[in-house]
């Protein structure tokens, strides 16, 4: 990361975007088969027609912070935090400081504007994606009433979840990935900084590996019940899932086209109950046989799973009728589908020595409903023995930004 220009390895990654990547938030650097194997140094471009951090391979970390407007903050304040957080995102993403006097370059009597944590470092990939929650655009605060999505409600209640108010809701959020921890760390950091007196962070999250793939080149991770987890995700090289599934049309808001919803949830894990089920009971509640992830009705992981397939020796179904993949399969929602993007947590342990850890799901929907249907069904899921929603939050993503605009413009 420098102040002013591109480290050489860095600008070589720039160069690879002119010349391999369109606008839609692809890799700048090089041309690698498997994503996992891509330079560190390669940077994503952050104008184009959606925003980067959604369809992107999807980074190794994860910082999102949710954020409130300070009580005193009024619609110019709104205007130009966005404005500035889109100046300094254009920045960070591409590897520079979050201005040109940065860490050092203001001299040595006031506090320096980059907090320096980065410098040295690659951009690692690093994306920012920004979101609106519902209560940005409550009656009486930015006079924003009109310019709310239809669709952009607090979720509805589900059965099984206890959600504490210290991990919900949020008038902003950002989302930054990268494959340095310490490059999104530093991004939210200084995008807070930014924020002071106009909006303060109501909560952030932590991600330590990845719980999902964007393309089916970069290998599936797994999930901390150590099962593969993303196999049947939407991914970047389908247009028309896309389209159906994550893309705002912009008929509702013209804001909002090209954009998404993202939902946010923070699912406890509890793992030390998990770790003495049995092997064979595991892979039961799941539906996917837990070391290829291929499904219990036979084939390998990115065979489609066949429902009507009858084990004699589960004497029922292969794919027990309460297992989740069963009960979140596009065949049981209507058609249902939304690109998952989530992370792994591990806070610490609790007083008893168990482990406080878990799943940060975040999916990107066309519409919330997708969202809402399906967890609807996953209210018979044998998984929700091990599991606790504990925090929950919407935001409408509007779309792409091009070079010269803010984040959000359309809104004013
Ligand atoms: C409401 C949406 C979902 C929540 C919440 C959710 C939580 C959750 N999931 C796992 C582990 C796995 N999920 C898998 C597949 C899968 N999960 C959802 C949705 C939610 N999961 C969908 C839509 C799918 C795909 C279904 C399909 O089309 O086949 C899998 C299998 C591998 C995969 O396809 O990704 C695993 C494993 C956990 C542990 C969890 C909460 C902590
Ligand atoms: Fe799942």
């Amino acid at each position: 990361m420098t102040g002013g220009r591109l480290s050489r390895r860095s600008a070589l990654g720039l160069i690879g975007a002119a010349g391999a990547v369109g606008v839609t938030g692809g890799f700048a650097a090089g041309a690698a088969r498997d994503d996992d194997a891509e330079p560190q140094e390669s940077v994503v471009p952050f104008h184009g027609k959606h925003q980067s951090g959604i369809t992107t391979r999807v980074q190794q970390h994860l910082y999102f912070a949710s954020f409130d407007m300070t009580s005193t903050a009024t619609r110019e304040d709104l205007k130009s935090l966005l404005a500035d957080w889109t100046d300094a995102a254009a920045r960070l993403t591409q590897g520079r400081e979050v201005t040109t006097e940065g860490a050092t370059g203001g001299g040595p009597y006031k506090p320096p504007d980059d907090t320096g944590e980065a410098l040295g470092l690659e951009p690692n990939a690093l994306t920012i994606t920004f979101g609106f929650g519902p209560t940005l655009f409550a009656a009486d605060r930015f006079g924003l009433e009109k310019k709310r999505p239809k669709e952009l409600v607090e979720l509805p209640s589900f059965a099984f979840e206890l959600l504490e108010d210290r991990f919900s809701g949020g008038d902003l959020c950002i989302q930054a990935c990268a494959d340095d921890p310490q490059v999104a760390v530093h991004a939210i950091r200084n995008l807070s900084r930014i924020a002071f007196g106009r909006a303060q962070v109501r909560w952030t999250q932590l991600g330590y590996g990845r719980t999902s793939t964007t393309s089916k080149s970069q290998s599936t991770p797994r999930n901390l019940f150590g099962f593969k987890d993303g196999t049947a995700n939407v991914f970047s090289n389908d247009d028309s899932d896309l389209a159906t599934w994550v893309w705002a049309d912009g008929s509702d808001q013209p804001w909002l086209a090209g954009g998404s919803f993202l939902v946010a949830r923070k699912i406890q894990m509890l793992i030390e109950s998990w770790d003495r089920v049995r092997l064979e009971e595991q892979e039961a509640i799941v539906g996917r046989d837990k070391g290829r992830g291929a499904p219990l009705s036979g084939g390998s992981e990115f065979t489609e799973p066949d429902f009507d397939v009858v084990s004699t020796a589960a004497r029922g179904p292969a794919i027990p009728m309460d297992s989740h993949v069963r009960l979140a399969h596009p065949t049981q929602n209507g058609g249902a589908r939304m690109l998952r993007r989530g992370y792994n947590y591990v806070e610490g342990n609790n007083d008893l020595g168990q482990l406080n850890a878990g799943l940060f799901f975040l999916a990107f929907v066309r519409s919330p409903e997708q969202f809402v249907g399906v967890q609807r069904s996953l209210a018979k899921d044998s998984l929700n023995e091990y599991i606790r929603h504990i925090g929950s939050a919407i935001f409408a993503v509007p779309g792409g930004i091009r070079a010269g605009e803010s984040i959000g413009s359309g809104l004013f």
